[in-house]
């Protein structure tokens, strides 16, 4: 559905956000995972056609979106990282207010609006005005208005920012009902978010790929490369200071670490099955 090949992306004065990124993605739900300053929003603000690669092309359906952004417009849901709403009208008038704007056929609003209330669990609350929603319940009527125009693409940048556990949960159960046939992209940092959901990652840092794949495969990758350490408490600045320390564990007598390193960091350490955020943080680590 989508093909990246070689895309790059400079801001005004030099700042290069994006370099050399090739992925292709088909349906299913894609976890674009980096810490801050990776390089996540540039992209989807790219694949929401709101920016133009500055080297490369992005071709959906065979059909590069910065000659014709309208072959993916009328396909494409994005809801972005800052997403206004107007306080005091209710979920319904904002949603039915953004479906004009959207252009959606006067006929169908109420209707579609409705439908997509109803598909983000909001009907209970369709009627109140946003200002008095929960950080949840917001986040609801963002993907509801991404997905006015049942697109194809739906876009998600880092949407469960300021949610509570419970909301992220519900959140997460959320975008899985929609994925069916669609290419859902979510960015995050948080590898949660992401882990039980996704169906392919994406790994950036500082503007560079550094894994595609399944989670699986990435969790793959990561065999060999994770420890378990135990080291009396006063080693632990040590350790800290020459290996990227996952988890710390204070037992009464010493500290369990996981470590991230490419070999056996000390003989005491036993090689460990990773999970996820792990192999993640591996994957950074590699090219770092
Ligand atoms: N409007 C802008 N002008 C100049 N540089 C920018 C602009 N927006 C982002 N950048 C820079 O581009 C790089 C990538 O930023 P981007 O916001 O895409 O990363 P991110 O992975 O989404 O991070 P975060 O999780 O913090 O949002 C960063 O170095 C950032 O400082």
């Amino acid at each position: 559905m989508l093909a990246l090949s070689d895309v790059s992306f400079a801001y005004p004065g030099g700042r290069q956000a994006l370099a050399g990124l090739s992925l292709r993605l088909g349906a299913g739900i894609v976890g674009l995972l980096g810490p801050n300053g990776a390089g996540k929003s540039t992209l989807m603000r790219m694949l929401a056609t709101l920016n133009r690669p500055t080297q490369g092309s992005i071709l959906w359906r065979g059909r590069d979106i910065a000659r014709e952004p309208e072959a993916l417009r009328h396909e494409l849901g994005y809801l972005p990282q800052e997403f206004g709403v107007y306080p005091a009208q209710t979920a319904r008038e904002f949603l039915r207010y953004l479906a004009a704007v959207k252009g959606l056929p006067h006929a169908s609003i109420a209707s579609r609006v409705d439908e997509c209330i109803e598909m983000v669990g909001l009907v209970a609350g369709r009627d109140r005005p946003i200002g008095s929603f929960s950080g949840g319940m917001r986040q609801r009527v963002g993907i509801a208005q991404a997905l006015l125009n049942d697109p194809a693409l739906l876009i998600v940048d880092e949407p469960t920012v300021g949610l509570d556990p419970g909301e992220r949960q519900r959140f997460r159960n959320l975008l899985t009902e929609l994925a069916g046939k669609r290419l859902i992209m979510l960015s995050t940092h948080i590898v949660s978010d992401v882990e039980a959901i996704a169906t392919d990652l994406v790994v950036m840092q500082k503007g560079r790929l550094r894994f595609a794949g399944s989670p699986q495969e990435l969790l793959r990758a990561a065999i060999g490369k994770v420890w378990d350490w135990t080291v009396p408490e006063h080693a632990l600045e040590g350790v800290r200071a020459s290996y990227r320390v996952c988890n710390a564990l204070r037992r009464a007598d010493c500290i369990q670490l996981r470590v991230v390193s490419e070999q056996q960091p000390h003989g005491d350490a036993v090689p460990a099955l990773p999970g996820l955020e792990e192999a993640y943080m591996v994957a950074l680590a590699h090219e770092a």
